[in-house]
């Protein structure tokens, strides 16, 4: 599995322009990326990182960790995903860095997503959706989210996220549309951030294999 991982975390520094900043997510398959992005480190101006973890990673590589309210839109993010559906839309927040990581995607011109096969799903849901949300909130949002979805929220108890938040996974979710989900779940009072990227969809996948396969 992570000889996957690797082969598609390698196969994204092709997408990388010289001179440019580069937006960068948080798990073992962005680990490889970063790595190789290591090795490029001359070329780049700096990345923008959406985890602690990560920008240790990049610190420990010689790559300038740039604010994200320094240097504006970015060419390009890279991240995994935790699934993967035929329509480049994901489920993300494995790793808790779910709303950084929505920040940078969003504010990127193009969104790579690194996967390994088994990530690939023909329909969202079977992963736990995680949500961030504001500790004194947690049990009303639990409340809601069953009320709406239908979903058993279960409490990641003692993951405490970069922005001091807590995180809800959300099991037997039956994802029918994703957007609307994404979206009924951001209003509730209280969530920080919902791990489904359907407004803001990858634009490219790259799935690690011999070869790597790019779909778009
Ligand atoms: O969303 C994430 C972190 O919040 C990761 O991208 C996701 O969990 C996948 O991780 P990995 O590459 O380790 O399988």
């Amino acid at each position: 599995m992570s000889e996957l991982k690797r082969l598609a975390g390698e196969k994204a520094i092709e997408f990388v322009e010289d001179g440019s900043v580069v937006g960068v997510g948080t798990g073992s398959t962005v680990a490889y990326f970063i790595e190789a992005l290591g090795r490029i480190r001359d070329r780049i101006a700096g990345a923008v990182s959406s985890s602690e973890q990560s920008t240790r990673q990049l610190k420990s590589l010689g790559i300038e960790v740039l604010d994200l309210n320094a240097v504006g839109p970015l060419r390009l993010y890279v991240d995994g995903a935790d699934e993967c559906d035929p329509h480049r839309r994901l489920i993300k927040g494995g790793g808790a860095a779910l709303t950084r990581e929505k920040i940078i995607a969003q504010a990127s011109d193009r969104f790579i997503c690194i996967i390994d096969p088994a990530k690939q799903v023909p329909v969202l849901g079977r992963f736990p959706l995680p949500v961030e949300v504001i500790p004194m909130a947690r049990s009303l949002v639990a409340r809601e989210i069953l009320a709406i979805t239908g979903g058993q929220p279960v409490w990641r108890e003692g993951v405490v996220t970069d922005n001091g938040n807590w995180v809800l996974d959300v099991h037997g979710l039956q994802i029918v549309d994703p957007v609307v989900m994404e979206e009924r779940l951001n209003q509730i009072p209280g969530v920080v951030s919902v791990g489904l990227f359907a407004r803001r969809p990858a634009d490219v996948v790259i799935v690690g294999g011999e070869p790597p396969q790019v779909l778009r």
